[in-house]
This record gives structure tokens, sequence and C-alpha cells, in this order.
């Protein structure tokens, strides 16, 4: 992306160094969530470790520039609490949202599934999906080409050679671009009705609309990150499952593809 020249990589790669690698490797059957998920979105609580996280306003869904001005707020206070998970916390959670998320991709192993290198404390899929990855699922990392545009995805695995893009993320050095049938979603936030928080580029929103068919989008965050709503506008496009380390959901109406409703 202009502006953004590749830097030298020296891209960590998930393995047995990694404290959530090595604490997941003890749970090789982990239970199935599916009967859980719970389309009223039931369980409203608010993280006990953590203070209040978004400020109380009251808004109108159409007031726009009051509503942008909320998100950027909220944004930034849940990503800071989000980073003060402690390193044991963040483990507990994270297996709890790796045996759910282990569960709901239990019928994509034939799939490509886009996922993220984590950034500011976000739950970290690469175990597990690397884990996944050898029962033949395949994998795919977001790249931001343009501001206002959908993002790419390009094919990803353990080897793959990696350059850097926007805020230093990692990315495949290889800029062909693939077409993921599933999306793993980071959550900064997300409320009942599915709606996600992201950092605010409007990228997934776009990368969604812009798909002649739509992918299976599954939104992946920690609990702390529940709002009761995050005032969805036209352009917000719901998740179809969301997972965090207490609760998973489905919208009524989401299916994997090809594969008949899993909810019971
Ligand atoms: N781990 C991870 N990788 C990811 C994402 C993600 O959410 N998580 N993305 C998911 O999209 C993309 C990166 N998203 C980005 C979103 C915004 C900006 C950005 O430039 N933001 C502006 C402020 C935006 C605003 O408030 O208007 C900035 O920081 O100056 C950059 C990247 C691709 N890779
Ligand atoms: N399909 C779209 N077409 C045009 N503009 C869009 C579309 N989707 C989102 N946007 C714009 O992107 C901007 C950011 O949207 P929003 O606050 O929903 O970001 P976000 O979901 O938090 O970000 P991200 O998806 O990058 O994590 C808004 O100005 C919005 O109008």
């Amino acid at each position: 992306m202009a502006g953004h020249p590749p830097k030298p990589p020296e891209v960590p790669q998930p393995g047995p160094d990694d404290p959530h690698h090595a604490a997941f490797a003890e749970y090789s059957s982990p239970p199935c969530f599916m009967h859980e998920l719970d389309p009223t979105f039931s369980r409203s609580q608010a993280d006990p470790h953590l203070p209040s996280k978004a400020p109380l306003v009251e808004l109108e869904g159409s007031d726009w520039p009051g509503v942008r001005r909320w998100r950027k707020e909220t944004r930034a206070a849940l990503i800071e609490q989000r980073l003060q998970i402690s390193a044991n916390e963040r483990v507990a959670r994270s297996l709890r949202i790796s045996e759910a998320l282990k569960s709901i991709l239990s019928t994509a192993s034939d799939k490509l599934v886009g996922f993220y290198w984590p950034f500011r404390g976000e739950f970290d899929a690469r175990p597990l999906l690397t884990e996944e990855r050898g029962q033949g699922m395949r994998l795919a990392l977001p790249v931001v080409v343009e501001k206002g545009q959908p993002l790419q995805f390009r094919a990803w695995s353990p080897g793959t050679r990696m350059t850097r893009g926007v805020w230093n993320i990692p990315i495949p050095a290889d800029d062909e671009a693939v077409e993921p049938d599933v999306l793993i979603a980071p959550l900064v936030g997300f409320d009942p009705a599915g709606y996600r928080l992201g950092y605010g580029g409007g990228f997934y929103d776009r990368t969604i609309a812009s798909r002649a068919v739509k992918p299976f989008v599954i939104g992946i965050g920690f609990e702390l990150a529940r709002l009761p709503t995050i005032h969805p506008q036209p352009h917000d496009i719901p998740m179809d499952v969301i997972v965090t380390d207490t609760d998973a959901w489905s919208r009524p109406a989401a299916r994997m593809p090809s594969y008949p409703d899993l909810r019971p």
C-alpha cells in the first residue's frame, strides 16, 4: 500500500514457545459448544474484573456524527481494557474461545478460512487454525490494499514468506488474492443483534458487501467487548456467529455454506 513500504520481515510464527499454544495442546478433544448457541444472547454479563467500558450516552441511531464520536471513544476504551487482561486470564479466556471456535469450525475443514494476525490484544486464533490446517482447512490473511476499499485476502500457511502492511501487521508477501468462504473477524465490540465494532476503517463491512457470495462470518472477541448496542448503521452487516470466552451466539438464519443447519 502506498506510504507503507514493506519492511524486512521478522515475523513470529506460532509454535511451541507460544504460551497459548502450549496450553491449548492439553485440549485435544474440546467439548461441543453448538448446543449453547443462544439466538437471544440472553446472558448479558458485565466483566467482573474491569471497570465499566463504554461512555454512557443517550444516542439516536440516526445521529451518525454522534454515533461516530461514541464509537471512537468506545473503541479506545475497549481496546485499553483488552490490553489490561492479565497473561493468565488471557490464556484461560483464549482456551475457552478456542474450544468453542473449534466446535463451530468442525464442518469447515474443506473451507478457505480468512483469519487475522493478532495485534492490540486480539484473541490469537493461530494455534487452533494451524492445527485445523492439518485436517485440510486452507487459511488466508487480510491485507489493506487501500483505505475505503474491501480487504484483500492472501493464502497463508506457516511457511509463507511475510512482509508488513498497515499498522505494521504481518501480511503474506505474495499478492495473489483469494476469496475465503468463512471469515473470522476480530471484535473490538459487539452487540446482541450480532453487530460488530471494529477499528473504524469499515474494512470488514466493505469486504462482506463486495462479495457476490456472502462469506460466513464469525466474530471473535472477549466477553468484555459486549455492548448493549453499537448503534448499527445501514452499512453495518451483522455477523453469522459470535464467540466469546463465555458465550456463543448465532444469527437465526445463519448456516455454514453447503452444510445443514447446525443449530438444535
Ligand atoms: N489483526 C488484525 N488485522 C487486520 C485487521 C484487524 O482488525 N485485525 N483489519 C480489519 O479491518 C485490517 C486492518 N484494519 C485497519 C483499520 C483501520 C486502519 C486505520 O488506518 N485507521 C485509522 C483511523 C480510522 C478512523 O477512525 O477513521 C488510523 O489508525 O489512523 C488501519 C487498518 C486488516 N488486518
Ligand atoms: N459498504 C460500505 N460502503 C461504503 N462505506 C462503508 C461501507 N461499510 C462501511 N463504510 C464506512 O466505513 C466507515 C467506518 O465504519 P465503521 O465505524 O462501521 O467501522 P468498523 O466496522 O469499526 O471498522 P473495521 O471493519 O475496519 O474494523 C464509515 O464511515 C462507514 O460509512
